[in-house]
This record gives structure tokens, sequence and C-alpha cells, in this order.
């Protein structure tokens, strides 16, 4: 059965009326702009899908399956692309030979049309002419192996799974497509739903994709992008839906807000991006991803990206996505390399001291070398921690913010600003900052309390070491971290040695990992015995060997296995 919003989930006769006094208290425009059209009202529509318990062309008021309306709702364009003469004249081994260079893989199911070739210019990708002026702008002049890969397959029309390390530049190798992919649509009108859905897991993030696809779209005229997030005005929002946008970019939970308020539809979009899609479910997003995904029109493209590939992502692309290319590049799941990485016991009740003591000293060294202190961000494990913590370093004369979860959006805001721009040089956070914020300059990561999976940690000590700079990555830990400790030893050793191993992510991968715990807690006097230093490590991988899958080399021609985990 289909997802069905809390606040309809009550009786059909109560929920009629609920639909009815949304459509007619707030979106009277809309409604009146399609009876002009001479459908359906939305009205009617949402009244009868509710009386059959189906919610779902209320989403799609006004698209191919509601009515009249159906023939103003303009086919999506797939876009005719082909990249330059000098790509399409590549003969297979020159291919490879660029696959090799810049470490993508790109798979496809069989019997399906094989990947396009990875494409290493910008120029031989045949972009619009803005977008190609709106990348120079940008600063951008060669793509990054993720879009070098991603794009064409993107461009082409394919649905794809995308993964490569944090910041490898996976926005733009969605955002660009994206945007050539919306030109090439009938041009919306007031009233017409976005051609392009991005969904990512926090505020911070969409706001940030957001300022990026503006970035690219800069050039073009009366182009225009929507943030669709909580904790912000909705009426804006609102207005800005009603007037047409070509691209929304929306956390889950506001953008079904507006879908049921009937301040914009699904009927148009034929491209949709989920961003860091393992976090959506893991912060319980699916019932949305999925009434989204459920009530698209039929023909549209979907998009999949993040740096770990836990097995649900695998089960959602399974789902909804149709022959798609599973682009990645390296590791699947690793840690960056472009980070080095330290561990350090600390008693609970010491840990704050410890960190105080670190900054302090950090903060000696840049004064005697006259230098800005080192952007810093610490994450901890709960919110109220995360403002103890700041108010502590804030005590010591040390420029902190905190931002996390239960702040209000504008604290939130503030705090990302001022870390972004000064005066802020530590920003303390909680998970809320550990997918896709980009921060140039984030110097080092220091995990207060550490993360409950690898995957967190992977994402949490990838702010910094982006866009091929190094960073350093610091985190404390103490008995009860055992298991966790194991494997980032396991990854330190084998990013040091350029071994490839990767881990086993997701649910399941959570589930054993709760069980292994438990067990260390029966266990326990053996494992006290056990020093992290050294090759003691390799004890506890070999008790917890089932959560380690071993990597296939890629010269073996075979996918990494997190892919299936
Ligand atoms: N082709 C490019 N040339 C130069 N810089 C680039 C290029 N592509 C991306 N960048 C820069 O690299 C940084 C990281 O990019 P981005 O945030 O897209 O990474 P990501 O792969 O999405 O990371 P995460 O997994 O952490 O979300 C950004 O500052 C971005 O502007």
């Amino acid at each position: 059965m289909s997802y069905v919003p809390p606040h309809l989930r009550n009786s059909s006769a109560t929920a009629s009326a609920a639909a009815a006094k949304t459509l007619v208290n707030g979106n009277s425009d809309h409604f009146h702009s399609k009876q002009l059209n001479g459908s359906h009202s939305q009205f009617a529509s949402a009244k009868s899908n509710y009386n059959n318990g189906n919610s779902s062309n209320l989403w799609n008021a006004g698209s191919r399956s509601s009515g009249n309306y159906v023939s103003s709702v303009p086919e999506p364009v797939t876009p005719q692309w082909k990249p330059s003469d000098r790509i399409i004249r590549l003969n297979p081994e020159q291919v490879e030979e660029v696959c090799l260079r810049l470490n993508v893989d790109a798979t496809v199911p069989p019997d399906s049309h094989p990947a396009p070739a990875p494409i290493e210019s910008f120029t031989d990708m045949n972009l619009h002419a803005s977008i190609m002026k709106d990348i120079a702008f940008h600063g951008y002049t060669t793509p990054t192996s993720i879009q070098a890969q991603s794009m064409p397959v993107a461009l082409s029309g394919r649905d794809l799974l995308g993964c490569a390390e944090t910041g490898s530049g996976k926005t733009a190798a969605f955002t660009i497509p994206m945007i050539q992919h919306c030109l090439a649509q009938p041009p919306i009108r007031r009233g017409d739903g976005p051609l392009a859905l991005v969904l990512a897991p926090t505020r911070e993030l969409a706001q940030q994709i957001e300022k990026e696809v503006k970035a690219f779209s800069r050039s073009l005229d009366s182009f225009r992008t929507a943030i669709v997030v909580g904790g912000t005005n909705i009426s804006e929002q609102r207005s800005e839906l009603r007037a047409g946008v070509n691209i929304v970019v929306a956390t889950p939970g506001r953008f079904i807000d507006h879908l049921q308020q009937g301040n914009t539809s699904l009927s148009r979009i034929s491209f949709v991006v989920l961003d860091e899609a393992d976090r959506m479910l893991d912060m319980g997003f699916e019932p949305q991803i999925r009434e989204v995904m459920q009530n698209l029109p039929k023909k549209h493209q979907t998009l999949l990206f993040s740096a770990t590939m836990p097995v649900e992502i695998e089960e959602l692309a399974q789902e909804y996505l149709t022959n798609p290319v599973r682009v990645k590049v390296g590791k699947v799941s690793s840690p960056t390399a472009n980070v080095s990485q330290v561990l350090e016991k600390v008693p609970e009740n010491e840990k704050i001291d410890r960190l105080l003591d670190m900054l302090v000293e950090a903060a000696a060294h840049s004064e005697k070398c006259s230098q800005p202190f080192p952007l810093t961000i610490v994450f901890v494990e709960r919110k109220s921690r995360c403002d103890e913590v700041a108010e502590a370093l804030i005590q010591q004369g040390l420029q902190a913010a905190a931002l996390h979860g239960g702040r209000s959006q504008s604290e939130r805001e503030s705090a990302l600003h001022d870390f972004r721009h000064g005066p802020s040089r530590i920003l303390v956070a909680t998970d809320v900052a550990s997918r896709g914020l980009d921060v140039t300059g984030v110097a080092h990561v220091i995990n207060l309390d550490l993360p409950k999976t690898m995957e967190d940690y992977v994402h949490r000590i990838g702010r910094t070491g982006r866009a091929g700079s190094t960073g350093q990555a610091t985190s404390f830990y103490t008995d009860r971290d055992m298991y966790l400790v194991a494997q980032i030893r396991k990854a330190i050793q084998d990013v040091g040695s350029g071994n490839s191993l990767s881990f086993a992510t997701g649910k399941t991968a959570r589930r054993k990992e709760r069980e292994a715990l438990a067990a260390q807690k029966e266990a326990n006097h053996t494992l006290s015995k056990l020093s992290l230093v050294g090759s003691a490590a390799i004890n506890v991988e070999d008790k917890y060997r089932h959560m380690i899958v071993p990597a296939v080399s890629r010269k073996e021609g075979a996918a990494d296995d997190a892919w299936d985990d």
C-alpha cells in the first residue's frame, strides 16, 4: 500500500475534508487554473483518491493520469545528446585506457546498452554554451573522475548509481546534466511542477546543492531553482513553487508537505536525484522517497549518489532504477586517502579537557606562525553535548559555533555562515554536518565521540581532504568503541599500504555490528586484554571477519563487493 501522510491517515471523509480545506485555503489559484484548463479539479481527484485509499493522484495533479488536464502536460523530452566526435571515435582500448587512468568502473546489467565512455574534458561533453560559461566562471577546468564518467551517463538519459569518495565532486556530476536536461524540456509555465527534483537528507546539504545548481545556471535567463527545506518560511516557498520553477532541491519531509498542500506536483518531473540516499533511508525518509518515486511520470531518469553504498541503496536501486549504469571511482565505502587518520584513547570524562589542550596548542602554534587557526570540525554524539562543548571552547577563548538539529534554522544557518566566512574557526556539530557539507579549507576533523558506524566515520572525516586537498582526522575512543576502532585501524593500514578493502555497510552490517558488540560485552574479559596498538587489531578482525568484505581488485575485473553487501 502506498504511503499516506500521517495527517491523512484517518477516515476517508476526514481525509477528503482535510484535502479540500488545504486546496481551498491554500491553493486557490492553482485550483482555478486547473478548472480553466478543463480538468478535474484537484479537489475532485483528491476526494476520489482518498475515498479509495490512494493518495497518489494528489501528488500528480495535472499529470497524464488525471483526466482532461492530461493534454496540457507536455511529454518530457529525452535530450538527443552526443559527445564530441573525438569521443565517438575512441576505440574500446582507448576507452579502457581512460577508465584505468581515471580509476573509474562503469558496469551495466546484462543485455543493456554499454555505458557511455568517460569524458575527460568539459568541452567534449557538448554542453549548452551557457553552462560551459558558468563552469569556467566557477573555476572548473577539468572534470573529476566521477564527473568524467557520470556526466555522459546522465546526459545520455540513463539511470545511474554513482559512488565515489567524499569530496570528489559528485554534486556537479549531477547538477550539470540536470540543468542540460531541463533546457531540453518544453518550458515551464506558472502552476507547473518542476522538471527536476533533488532530494537530500539535511537542510544544509540541500542549500549547498541549490547554490551549486544556481552557479551552473547563472547565465541562463529565467532559469529558476527553488530550495524547499524545513525550518524556513513555507509561504515564500509556496509562492515560488506556484510561479513555476525548473528545479526543486528539497529535503523529503518539506517537499511532501508542499505536495500535500498542492503547491507543486510531480507531473512534469523527468529527472530525479537522490543524494546521500543511504542517509535519507537511515533518517526514516524511506516512505517519502517511495511516495515520490512511485508517483513520478512514467518517463523519467533517476540518479542515486553517495560515498557509501549500503545494501538498502542496492534495494532502492533495484526497485526504482531502470538498467542503471553503476559508476564507482576507487573504493566504495572507504575513507579517502587524502586524510591522515589518528586514533587516540581518551577516557570519557577526560575528552573535553584533551580537546581543549589540543585546540589551545593549535591556537598557540598558529599565532606563533602568524597563521589563522586551522578550520576544524568537532563531531559529537548528542545535541546537548554539542552546546556544552562549544561553550567550553568559547570560554577558553576559541572561536567556535554549534550546529545541530535542535537549533532553530536561523541559528543553524548563522553557525554555518560564521564557520564558512568567519569569525568561527571551529564548528562543533552532530552528524547533521557529516554528509555532503563542503566548506573550503577544513583542515582537521576531530571525533570527540566516535559515530556508531563506519559509514558515518567515512563521511565525517570526508569533511576534510576534499577536492584533492589533504586533511587530518583525530578520533578519540573509549573501550566501548572497540569494534569500530578495529575497523578504522584496518582502514588506516589499508590506506597506508595502498591495499584495497571495503567495509560491509547497511542495515545488515549494522545488525551484525550490534550482535558483535553484544558478543564483545560478554567476552569483555578477553577483549580487555586486547591492545589496540600494533597487530592486536587483527584479533578483533578475526573475531568479526564477517563484517569485512574482502575487496576484489579492479584488475581482476570484478565490481566492488560493497555493492552487494
Ligand atoms: N571539476 C572540478 N574542478 C575543481 N573543483 C571541483 C570540481 N568538481 C568539484 N569541485 C570542488 O570539489 C569540492 C567537493 O565537491 P562535492 O561537494 O561535490 O563533493 P562530493 O563528492 O559531493 O562530497 P561528499 O561525498 O562529501 O558529499 C567542492 O568544493 C567543489 O566545488
